[in-house]
């Protein structure tokens, strides 16, 4: 029988080019100059394609009359497909599907699938719930891009202990051991207790980036990314990232914290940091929020490969 001819439909781009772009290192700065060109207009446009992908994924729970209240923008909800489920309390009423929501995700990192977890600033009513989502993820590190008030808006409720004295979240029990305030970055030691068994966990608090916007200085950003990253035990769970919606400021950590673990493998010859954050907004929506973001995320690797910020300078 006569075959029929193999019509191959191309679309006007393959979709790889949809989900990433890589750049020769040796080009990058090239690159960045061509983005940033014409008041940034090719940075502008390439933040644009981003803005659909993701937003295929369902967010059913989240939306849930039962978890109104759990969330602090009603914007923001976590993709059902990427959410953090806690473990269900009362195993009978497996219904119960409020019992197990947290506005969280996993996000997957440089070396493992769930290596972050993304997450609102949690509110009074959700605490409990996030010291919960804690002890279950084996947690160890939380970084913290927000205070709690800014501009005179509550960002975040103060849901750790104010001094040493020991603090019940539900059945966990937090202890503050130590607490130093550094310019732009404060790090907390807690120990969290359940049932006799007792954790310890290290809480980085960056004070000096406002929300929506960006930071500026990217030798701050990279100074904290760094000592964060220094300080992750091997053994940890997923590492808890959270500003106030858990997107803007969230996301551009977790990305440079990503671009930062591919550049220190030398055998990486390309920085695909549109495909980073594509891959971001397919597991959590708005991870990097901003377009100020996305561009400082770019300038802040373009300083460190042009050696402008390392580690010898501090
Ligand atoms: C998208 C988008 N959502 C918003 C909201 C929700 C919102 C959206 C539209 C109009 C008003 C509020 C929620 C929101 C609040 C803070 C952040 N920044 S983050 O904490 O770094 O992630 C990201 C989103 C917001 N912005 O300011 C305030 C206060 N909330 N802004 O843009």
């Amino acid at each position: 029988t006569e075959k029929t001819p193999q019509r191959r439909i191309f679309n006007t781009y393959p979709i790889s080019h949809k989900l990433s772009r890589p750049v020769l290192i040796e080009a990058f700065a090239e690159h960045y100059r061509q983005l940033a060109a014409d008041s940034e207009y090719r940075f502008q446009e390439e933040y644009d394609d981003l803005r659909s992908i993701g937003t295929n994924y369902s967010s059913l729970i989240g939306e849930r009359a039962e978890n109104r209240l759990k969330n602090r923008y009603t914007n923001i909800l976590p993709y059902d497909h990427t959410r953090v489920k806690l473990i269900e309390m009362n195993e009978d009423d497996e219904e119960d599907i409020g019992s197990t929501y947290i506005n969280a995700n996993y996000i997957s990192g440089y070396t493992s699938p769930r290596e972050y977890i993304a997450t609102q600033g949690p509110l009074p009513t959700t605490k409990d719930d996030f010291w919960r989502m804690i002890w279950e993820q084996n947690t160890q590190t939380i970084v913290m891009i927000t205070r709690c008030v800014e501009k005179g808006k509550v960002r975040c409720d103060h849901y750790w202990p104010f001094d040493s004295d020991p603090t019940e979240y539900g059945d966990i029990t937090i202890t503050m051991a130590s607490e130093s305030v550094l310019p732009e970055w404060t790090v907390r030691d807690f120990t969290l207790e359940l049932k006799r068994e007792v954790r310890s966990l290290r809480h980085f608090q960056f004070t000096a980036w406002p929300d929506h916007g960006a930071l500026g200085r990217t030798d701050l950003l990279l100074r904290f990314v760094r000592t964060v990253r220094g300080q992750i035990p091997r053994n940890a769970g997923p590492t808890i990232v959270h500003c106030s919606a858990g997107v803007g400021r969230s996301g551009t950590f977790v990305a440079f914290d990503f671009v930062l673990q591919h550049l220190a493998r030398k055998e990486n010859k390309f920085i695909d940091i549109f495909g980073v954050v594509a891959r971001m907004r397919q597991q959590r929506c708005y991870m990097v929020q901003t377009e100020a973001q996305y561009v400082f995320i770019h300038k802040a690797v373009l300083d460190v490969l042009e050696g402008r910020v390392s580690d010898s300078n501090w």
